[in-house]
């Protein structure tokens, strides 16, 4: 499954240790994919019986059914899943992430990288992940990594090829985090920026919950098509606000990620905005999606930094009133097609 070894790793060198934070679909893809690249790889969550059978038979039938995962460690206890692990991934809800991480601040080792899966921004401080883990961890630049793209964790637990986004402000770093993650079928590509590739993680969400609410409502690819373009402009304006790199919106991270998410129902975002659509209540509509939906409540978040910076987001602000109450969903297009004439290239 590991993709082969540059030239200049010594080929007796141990695997590299990694602690998984977080046992839901992603987190425990996202530790079969660095076990299948050869790390020591050990999954910690809070559910006692899913991690003791993630130990003992490698598999997690409440998140991934039907998978067979390379041998991987599982454990409830965090100071077991931490000790030794020179890179720690986090997967949790983003909402969760500050504390969690607090919780286990003592017992990250003092040399670790420490990546982020999460696609969402932190209610109430408006802060990234990455600024979440900094400041948590007390983490310099160099030592806080994302992975981010087009990465369905149904599809990657299939070992479909996939390929991804590894960020960081520190070149190496990236390097580092994307040679613990390459396989066969999953290829990591290094990005410096990190404010572009968060921020198209989780704005990405917000316009998939858009797209899944056309969907329901019966609108057809031309709607999704022009929810996708537009959206993509939302991201870049609010990205290029907060001194993201052009570059990035056009990348796994940006184009690749906002298609995957808003096209496909394997997405929970888009799953909840089609109930939603079809016209179940918010309440009904998480309920029946199940897993985390992290556009609901990030689109709060985004909305208030766009709102910082003077950036238009018509179309997550058109999600941020639906959610709330506040637009029927019925007069969400309307009131997003009578928006005043402008040209399409002017920002
Ligand atoms: N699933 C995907 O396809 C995918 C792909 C890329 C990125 N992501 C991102 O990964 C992150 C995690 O998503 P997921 O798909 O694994 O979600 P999930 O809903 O499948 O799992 C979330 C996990 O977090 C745990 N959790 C919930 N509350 C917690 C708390 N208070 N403390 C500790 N753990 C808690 C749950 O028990 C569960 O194990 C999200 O930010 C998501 O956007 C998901
Ligand atoms: O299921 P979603 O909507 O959280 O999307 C999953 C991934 O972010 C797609 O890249």
């Amino acid at each position: 499954m590991s993709a082969p070894a540059p030239l200049s790793a010594p080929l007796t060198a141990a695997p590299t240790k990694v602690a998984v934070l977080g046992a839901g679909s992603m987190g425990t893809t996202f530790a079969m994919v660095l076990a299948d690249a050869g790390c020591d790889v050990t999954l910690w969550g809070r559910d006692a019986a899913v991690l003791d059978a993630v130990d003992r038979t490698h598999r997690n039938e409440k998140y991934l059914p039907g998978v067979q995962l390379p041998a991987m460690h599982g454990t409830t206890d965090p100071a077991v899943a931490l000790q030794g692990a020179s890179i720690v991934v986090v997967s949790v809800p983003s909402q969760v992430a500050r504390a969690t991480l607090a919780s286990m601040k003592d017992l990250v080792e003092p040399d670790a990288v420490v990546v982020s899966l999460m696609k969402g921004v932190e209610l109430g401080t408006d802060k990234r992940m990455s600024q979440v883990i900094a400041e948590v961890l007390d983490l310099p630049d160099e030592r806080v990594a994302i992975v981010s793209g087009p990465n369905l964790a149904p599809e990657i637990a299939e070992r479909q090829p996939t390929a991804t986004v590894v960020a960081s402000r520190s070149e190496a770093t990236a390097q580092r985090v994307a040679a613990a993650c390459w396989t066969g079928y999953f290829r990591p590509y290094t990005n410096t920026d990190v404010v572009g590739v968060e921020l198209c993680g989780a704005v990405k969400n917000i316009i998939a919950l858009a797209a899944g609410m056309a969907q329901g409502r019966g609108f057809g690819w031309n709607t999704i098509a022009t929810l996708i373009t537009r959206g993509l402009v939302e991201i870049t304006r609010l990205g290029l606000a907060l001194g993201a790199d052009a570059a990035t919106f056009s990348g796994l991270a940006g184009m690749g990620d906002l298609t995957a998410t808003c096209a496909s129902p394997l997405s929970r975002n888009h799953r909840l905005g089609k109930h939603f659509g079809e016209g179940l209540t918010l309440e009904e509509a998480i309920a029946a999606t199940g897993g985390t939906a992290e556009g609901v409540k990030s689109s709060q978040s985004v909305l208030e930094l766009a709102r910082a910076h003077d950036v238009e987001m018509p179309i997550t602000a058109g999600v941020v009133d639906v959610l709330a109450g506040k637009l029927p969903l019925s007069e969400l297009a309307a009131t997003l097609l009578a928006r005043p004439q402008k040209s399409e290239v002017a920002g």
